[in-house]
């Protein structure tokens, strides 16, 4: 643009012929076809998005709602969430409408008469005259916009992600975790030393309870998943999810079982309910409180209510605690544990505790993802309970783990990642907010997903331990009563910033591999597995996914090639046919040579420098197995005595 003299900009004369745009001083026509149907905006917006046609039933089966028009199921439904937010102590609560506070909704009342009204949205949370407004099972692209428009912390990374921060707690609060104890929880799970439950009175439970539901009621509105746990269609659970997050929202649409329209249709009263009321702390004055987070579980009421922690993981968690004490209650083994199968049918289970290397290993381009976290192994095989992945996402690269990496697209969400500003690229390598980062995506985003994630008996039963002392062998294969011993031990090194507090590895024991998880004693789930084991012939197997060369801070963590080798090598069956020794003091049969393997690291003396620092690490760690399994002795495991002693005797030798 040119200035004159005193600083005016003028606009120079363009040397182009006026164009001539208006014949005979007419009215100039746009040329461009014929105009939207649409006499306002409003009106053009309404003709955007259109109403999916009503599903027809379940064919063949007369549901609750099959004989009832759509408007009729959707008030039941609503009537039922309205159940569902009901305060325990108020005659009056809020009135439960469907759909967006900023859109035109539906009433409750009204419904009949397709009335569209403005529920008024009172600011003053007067509970007794206020609308909560329910935003039921929403797509994923609706829970985007939520997300994006309303929540802070929310973007879409480069790969179409949704990345969000999960607040002050971006992992688990096991210290947190409280379960009412009554009549039948007092003898009927796992309580006192070593147990993760933390008593709580069903008093207590209430009024953390009703300060949950009274906060969400306090909102405009809320989100409700009614979903699924567990493939296996005749042991499948009803859940229903309450939160104020769309970020909750999405993670548990992606991480439990999405039921299709006509499921939803007859979906009913769930068989349990969770109400998170995460961003809002628990009352420090009430009793059994030791932080403004809590975490309980009542199994009678069969509800969940979750104060003081944003963090996902806590809702997938808590549901895991339900299962592993329903499932037990149906002679059915639940287990913290990865799950694939090879082209031949062949399943292998991957038990470990937090960041032991479940996702990663049971995600293979050469087998079938059954699932990568929780399942169950009944009489007619092996189920997953969820209908998602949730993996750790620190240095995740293309190249060591694709399919993970090509599965954060749209839809998935990204939990407490770091991405460059401008172009969104997530930089996985940065933990400034969390070591813990997470991707949680639906399991159909694995190329080999098996879908139903059903398979038969599993063959190879894998016990993963990340062993921060670096002193246990990269692969060892166990006998029954050795397979028993680390089960019920869970040895791994709690990898940093999976629980809340944990800043580097640190050696743990976790019974069952997940002792965070487990409602019954350790040893029920042991004498399950056993027996299990026993009558499929499955072949035990414990694998270091941790150091090697040197503990934590000296040696290096093994190479994930080389695991994946090994891993490999069990499933093809050949690692069956190779040469063994035993190792001392721990007693294990290590294999001199695997395929793809350097055969030095095979055994660990041969990577330590020191030998004499190798010897008293490898004592030190034995001397902790021996102190955690005192815990045990006095339990008699299986039908017998005799597998009792076996497995005490399984233990390290020193
Ligand atoms: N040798 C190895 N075996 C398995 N995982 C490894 C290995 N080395 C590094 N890792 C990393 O450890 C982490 C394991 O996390 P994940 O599989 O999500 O654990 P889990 O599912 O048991 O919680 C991943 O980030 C993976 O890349
Ligand atoms: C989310 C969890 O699962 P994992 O770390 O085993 O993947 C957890 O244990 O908190
Ligand atoms: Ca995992
Ligand atoms: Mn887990």
């Amino acid at each position: 643009m040119a200035a004159n003299g005193n600083g005016v900009s003028t606009t120079p004369k363009s040397p182009l012929a006026r164009i001539q745009t208006q014949k005979n001083g007419g009215i100039c026509h746009d040329d461009s076809g014929k105009p939207v149907k649409a006499q306002t905006i409003d009106e053009l917006h309404s003709l955007q998005r259109k109403r999916s046609a009503p599903t027809t039933p379940l064919d063949g089966v007369q549901g609750a709602f099959a004989t009832i028009s759509e408007d009729e199921r959707q008030r039941q439904q609503l009537q039922s969430i309205s159940a569902s937010l009901a305060s325990l102590t108020r005659g009056t609560g809020p009135k439960v409408v469907r759909g967006d506070p900023a859109g035109k909704v539906q009433s409750v009342s009204h419904v009949a008469h397709h009335h569209h009204i403005e529920a008024p949205t009172i600011s003053v949370s007067d509970s007794s005259l206020k609308f909560t407004h329910v935003l039921y099972n929403l797509s994923p692209a609706e829970l985007y916009e939520q997300s994006i428009k309303y929540e802070k912390g929310s973007f879409i990374t480069s790969t179409g992600a949704l990345a969000t921060l999960s607040g002050a707690k971006t992992g688990r609060s096991p210290r947190d975790k409280r379960v009412v104890i009554d009549d039948t929880t007092q003898d009927e799970l796992w309580w006192g030393k070593g147990s993760p439950n933390i008593e709580m009175d069903e008093h207590t439970f209430m009024v953390n309870r009703e300060r949950a539901v009274d906060y969400l009621n306090s909102l405009d509105k809320v989100f409700v998943n009614d979903q699924f746990l567990n493939w296996d269609p005749q042991n499948r659970i009803k859940v229903r999810i309450v939160s104020a997050r769309a970020y909750h929202s999405l993670f548990m649409h992606n991480m439990c079982i999405r039921p299709t329209p006509e499921e939803l249709e007859n979906f009913g009263t769930p068989d349990f309910t969770i109400y998170n009321a995460g961003q809002f702390p628990c009352n420090r004055y009430t009793h059994y409180m030791t932080s403004s987070t809590s975490i309980d579980l009542n199994l009678a009421r069969r509800e969940m209510v979750i104060l003081g922690t944003q963090y996902a993981g806590e809702m997938k968690k808590g549901l895991f605690c339900v299962m592993h004490y329903l499932m037990p209650m149906r002679q059915i083994l639940s287990l913290h544990s990865g799950c694939n199968m090879g082209k031949d049918g062949d399943v292998a289970l991957f038990f470990g505790l937090s960041g032991t290397g479940k996702t990663t290993l049971s995600t293979d381009h050469n087998r079938y993802l059954i699932g990568d976290d929780e399942h169950c192994w009944s009489d007619n095989g092996v189920s997953n309970i969820e209908g998602g992945c949730y993996a750790k996402c620190i240095d995740l690269s293309r190249e060591k783990e694709p399919d993970i990496w090509n599965a954060i697209k749209f839809g998935t969400v990204l939990e407490n990642v770091v991405f460059d500003e401008h172009t969104r690229e997530v930089d996985y390598g940065d933990k400034s907010v969390t070591e813990n980062t997470r991707a949680a995506y639906p399991i159909e985003y694995i190329p080999n997903a098996k879908i139903p994630c059903v398979g038969p008996h599993p063959k190879n039963v894998i016990l993963l331990a990340c062993d921060a002392f670096g002193v246990l062998p990269p692969v060892s294969k166990l006998s029954l009563a050795q397979t028993m011993y680390h089960f019920i031990s869970g040895y791994t090194a709690l990898v940093a910033g999976t629980e809340d507090g944990i800043k580097e590895p640190t050696a743990t024991f976790s019974a069952c591999f997940g002792a965070a998880f487990i409602m019954l004693h350790p040893t029920k789930y042991a004498a399950m597995l056993a027996e299990k084991m026993q009558k499929h012939g499955a072949t035990g197997w414990l694998v270091n996914t941790g150091w090697s060369g040197g503990s934590y801070g000296s040696g290096n963590r093994i190479k994930l090639p080389y695991t994946r080798k090994i891993i490999d090598a069990i499933h093809s069956g050949s690692l069956l046919n190779a040469t063994y020794h035993k190792t001392e003091v721990f007693g294990l049969d290590i294999p001199t040579e695997i395929k793809g393997v350097p055969s030095e690291i095979l055994h660990p003396e041969n990577t330590w420098a020191d030998k004499k620092a190798y010897k008293e690490t490898l004592l030190k760690l034995a001397g902790l197995f021996k102190k955690n399994f005192e815990t045990f002795t006095n339990y008699k495991i299986g039908k017998d005595n005799k597998l009792t002693e076996e497995i005490l005797a399984a233990g390290p030798n020193f």
